[in-house]
């Protein structure tokens, strides 16, 4: 007896894979996460401001460690340069400079110190979990779904701009040269997620491939949900 295989699905066209990829973050990007949502109305205090801000510098600081890791599975010198800048966006080309270091510099323009900040003894589980989770997938996923996970790059440009303009007109106890880390993401976030959109379409050619790519975009998004609920969960345990 013969088994008849399932037709193997056609692949979109690159139009409708990018769409596709787009809908992912317009329907589960962390903006819309309720502890987003409360922090762009002036709804937090400065207790829960400074809780986010301890908790977010732990993917932050992971983000370099994520991305040396991609870097090791591209095969080109072009593509090696390309995603190094990546790291020296956050790294900084000597102390003192970087990505890293001007989140620590907002921490301290909302009053953290930044031993807080770097002793890590603060982060809570649920965050930690996460963390662990992304930098693993691009540790064991091929190179396609480690780029495609960095797609929620897409919508932070936009997130960025709302986040500067919360921070200025509902918390103006944060120092105003803290939200440089927030300007300087706008221009390399939409240059890194361009950069990476076009190597994710090139790519994924078959449709086995493209579904891999939205797949780890959506558990990307779940990642930064999961983030944002164990900053807002902690909120009810400590009010209970
Ligand atoms: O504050 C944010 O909401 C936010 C979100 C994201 C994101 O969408 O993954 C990143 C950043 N910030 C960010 O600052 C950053 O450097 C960054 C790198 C990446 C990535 O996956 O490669 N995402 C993000």
């Amino acid at each position: 007896m013969t088994t008849a295989l399932a037709p193997l699905a056609e692949p979109w066209s690159p139009a409708e894979f990018e769409a596709r990829l787009r809908a992912v973050g317009e329907e589960r990007y962390h903006d819309r996460h309720p502890f987003n949502l409360r922090m762009h109305s002036g709804d937090l205090s400065p207790e829960e401001l400074r809780r986010w801000i301890v908790n977010r510098f732990h993917y932050q600081r992971h983000i370099p460690v994520k991305d040396a890791l991609i870097t090791a599975k591209l095969d080109t010198p072009a593509l090696r340069r390309m995603w190094l800048r990546r790291i020296q966006d956050h790294d900084g080309q000597q102390q003192g400079e970087g990505g890293i270091e001007r989140w620590l510099r907002l921490g301290e323009a909302a009053g953290l110190n930044r031993e807080t900040l770097l002793r890590a003894d603060t982060v809570l589980p649920g965050v930690r979990l996460a963390v662990e989770g992304y930098v693993n997938f691009c540790r064991l996923r091929p190179s396609l779904e480690a780029v495609a996970a960095s797609l929620t790059e897409l919508a932070a440009p936009d997130l960025m701009r709302t986040r500067i303009d919360a921070f200025e007109r509902h918390y103006p106890w944060i120092e105003p040269h803290g939200l440089a880390y927030f300007r300087s993401r706008v221009s390399q976030g939409r240059r890194d997620s361009r950069e990476a959109l076009d190597l994710v379409l090139s790519w994924g050619r078959t449709r086995d491939d493209q579904e891999r790519a939205v797949a780890a975009l959506r558990f990307k998004c779940d990642v930064l949900w999961s983030l944002l609920d164990a900053v807002d969960r902690a909120g009810h345990r400590e009010q209970a």
